[in-house]
C-alpha cells in the first residue's frame, strides 16, 4: 500500500482523490502498488462527503504519519504550502504539487532540498494543467537544443477569448463562467493579468535551461486591454487573439515574454480553443513538437497531479532526478523583440496619411470614429511607438506568425 495525504481539497484536490479511487487499479497496473488517500487536509469540515473520514485539520498528523510517503499539495499560493512541503520533505517524504506559484519562485532549491533528503519532488500539473509537458522535457525531449517555446499556457483567457469571440458576451461574464468552471486562479488578476502564464513559461524556460529564470524577469502583458472592438477585428481579419507565453534563445542569449498576439493563418497555436492549452517546442534535431489537452479543471489537472503520485511510487519514493539550478540566467532584452502589430488609432478616415508612415498596411474594415490597420513590416515596440507619436493609439497587439 502506497498512502499519500492530500492538502487541499478544492478543485484540485477534490479531483485527484476522486482519481485515486475511480482509476485504483489503473493506477496499480502502472505503480505495482496500490495507491491511498490515507489523509486530506483541509480548513473547512466536509459534512456528507465520503471524505470527512480521512479529513484533518492539523498539518502535524500527517508529518508525524511515518506511513505516509507522499504528499500531494493542491492549496494553492506560496505560504503555507512552501512551508508545508519543505517540512514533508525534511521528514522523508516526496511531494508533487500544481502550485505554479510555488515552483516558479522555489523550484530550484525544493529540488535540491528532495535530492539531499532523497526524496522526490514533481510538479507536472505545474503547466498546462493536464498536459503531459514537464515529464516529456525532462525524459523525452533529451536529445535536443531547444532554441524555442510558444504556448498558450492558461486555460482561463484561451476560455475566455474563445466565448468573447464566439458568443457576444462581456469579459466580466466570461471571466465568471471561468471561475464557475473551475478554471481560474482564486485572485482572477492571476489569469487575466497573464502571471499565472508568466509563472508557466518561467517554469518551462529554466528546464529547458536547467537553470533558474525568475518570472519577475518577463515582460507580461495580460488580456485586460482586450476589447470588444479588438475581437470584432480579430474576427473580421481572421487572426484570432491568444496569450502566449514565448521563449527564444537568439546567439546565447535567452528572451522571454508574455503577450495577447493576433495568429496568422499558418500558426501551430491558432486552433486551440476554449479551455485547451498546446506547447510547441523546437529542438535542433527534432524540429517542431507540440503537445496539446485540456490546460486548467479539477480532472485533467489531477490527472496530471496523479501521474506523478504514480511516477513517485514507480521509484519507490526515490529521488527522481531534474536539472534546475539555482544560477539565474539573464534574460535578454526584449524590447528589441520585432513583431508586425496590428494597430488602432483614433478618427476616421486616416489610411491615406498612414499609409505614408505603414507602407503596404493591410487596412481593416473600419468602426465609427477609429482607424484600423496591420502592418507589413515588423517593428520593435519602441519603433512602432515612435512611428505612431502624434496619434492616439487605441490598441497595438503584435502578429505571430
Ligand atoms: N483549478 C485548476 O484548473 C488548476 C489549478 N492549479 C493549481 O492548483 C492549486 C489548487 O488550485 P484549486 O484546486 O483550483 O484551488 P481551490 O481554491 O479550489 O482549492 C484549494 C483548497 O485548499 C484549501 N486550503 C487553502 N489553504 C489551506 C491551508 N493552509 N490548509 C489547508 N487547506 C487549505 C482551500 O480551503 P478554503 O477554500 O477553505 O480556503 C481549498 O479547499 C493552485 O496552486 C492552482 O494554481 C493548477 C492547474 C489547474
Ligand atoms: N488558472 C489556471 C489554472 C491552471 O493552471 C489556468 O486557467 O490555466
Amino acid at each position: 500500500m502506497f498512502n499519500v495525504a492530500v492538502l487541499g481539497y478544492g478543485t484540485v484536490g477534490s479531483g485527484v482523490v476522486k482519481v485515486i479511487n475511480d482509476n485504483n487499479q489503473v493506477l496499480k497496473k502502472f505503480s505495482g502498488e496500490e495507491i491511498n488517500v490515507k489523509y486530506v487536509l483541509d480548513l473547512r469540515d466536509f459534512p456528507g462527503d465520503p471524505v470527512e473520514k480521512i479529513l484533518v485539520h492539523d498539518y502535524e498528523a500527517i508529518l508525524a504519519d511515518d506511513d505516509v510517503k507522499c504528499v500531494v499539495e493542491v492549496m494553492g499560493g506560496v505560504e503555507p504550502a512552501n512551508k508545508f512541503v519543505r517540512q514533508a520533505i525534511e521528514k522523508g517524504k516526496s511531494v508533487c504539487t500544481s502550485n505554479k506559484e510555488l515552483v516558479a519562485r522555489y523550484g530550484a532549491e525544493i529540488l535540491q532540498l528532495a535530492k539531499d533528503n532523497n526524496v522526490a519532488f514533481l510538479f507536472e500539473a505545474s503547466v498546462g494543467g493536464g498536459i503531459p509537458v514537464i515529464r516529456s522535457i525532462n525524459e523525452s525531449l533529451t536529445a535536443d537544443n531547444f532554441d524555442s517555446i510558444a504556448g498558450i499556457l492558461n486555460g482561463t483567457t484561451n476560455y475566455m477569448l474563445t466565448k468573447m469571440s464566439n458568443e457576444d458576451l462581456t469579459f466580466d461574464e466570461v471571466l465568471k463562467d471561468a471561475q464557475d468552471k473551475g478554471y481560474a486562479e482564486r485572485n482572477p488578476e492571476a489569469d487575466v493579468e497573464g502571471y499565472d502564464a508568466c509563472r508557466k513559461i518561467a517554469i518551462l524556460t529554466s528546464l529547458i535551461c536547467g537553470q533558474q529564470v525568475d518570472f519577475e524577469d518577463i515582460s507580461t502583458e495580460g488580456i485586460t486591454g482586450i476589447t470588444k472592438q479588438d475581437i470584432y477585428y480579430s474576427k473580421k481579419l481572421g487572426l484570432p487573439i491568444k496569450l502566449l507565453g514565448l521563449m527564444k534563445k537568439e546567439n546565447d542569449k535567452v528572451y522571454a515574454m508574455v503577450a495577447p498576439f493576433m495568429l496568422e493563418n499558418d500558426h501551430c497555436l491558432r486552433n486551440v480553443d476554449g479551455v485547451y492549452n498546446a506547447v510547441s517546442l523546437h529542438g535542433d534535431m527534432l524540429g517542431d513538437v507540440m503537445l496539446y489537452g485540456q490546460g486548467a479543471g479539477s480532472l485533467p489537472t489531477a490527472s496530471a497531479v496523479v501521474s506523478d503520485v504514480v511516477e513517485i511510487a514507480k521509484n519507490n519514493s526515490k529521488n527522481i532526478p531534474i536539472k534546475w539550478a539555482k544560477e539565474k540566467v539573464a534574460l535578454g532584452d526584449i524590447t528589441t523583440f520585432k513583431a508586425r502589430y496590428f494597430v488602432r488609432v483614433e478618427g476616421e478616415g486616416q489610411s491615406d496619411k498612414l499609409r505614408k508612415t505603414f507602407e503596404n498596411a493591410c487596412f481593416a474594415p473600419q468602426l465609427t470614429g477609429e482607424t484600423a490597420f496591420v502592418t507589413a513590416t515588423a517593428f520593435s515596440e519602441k519603433e512602432i511607438k515612435e512611428k505612431l507619436d502624434g496619434y492616439s493609439v487605441l490598441n497595438l497587439i503584435r502578429i505571430a506568425e
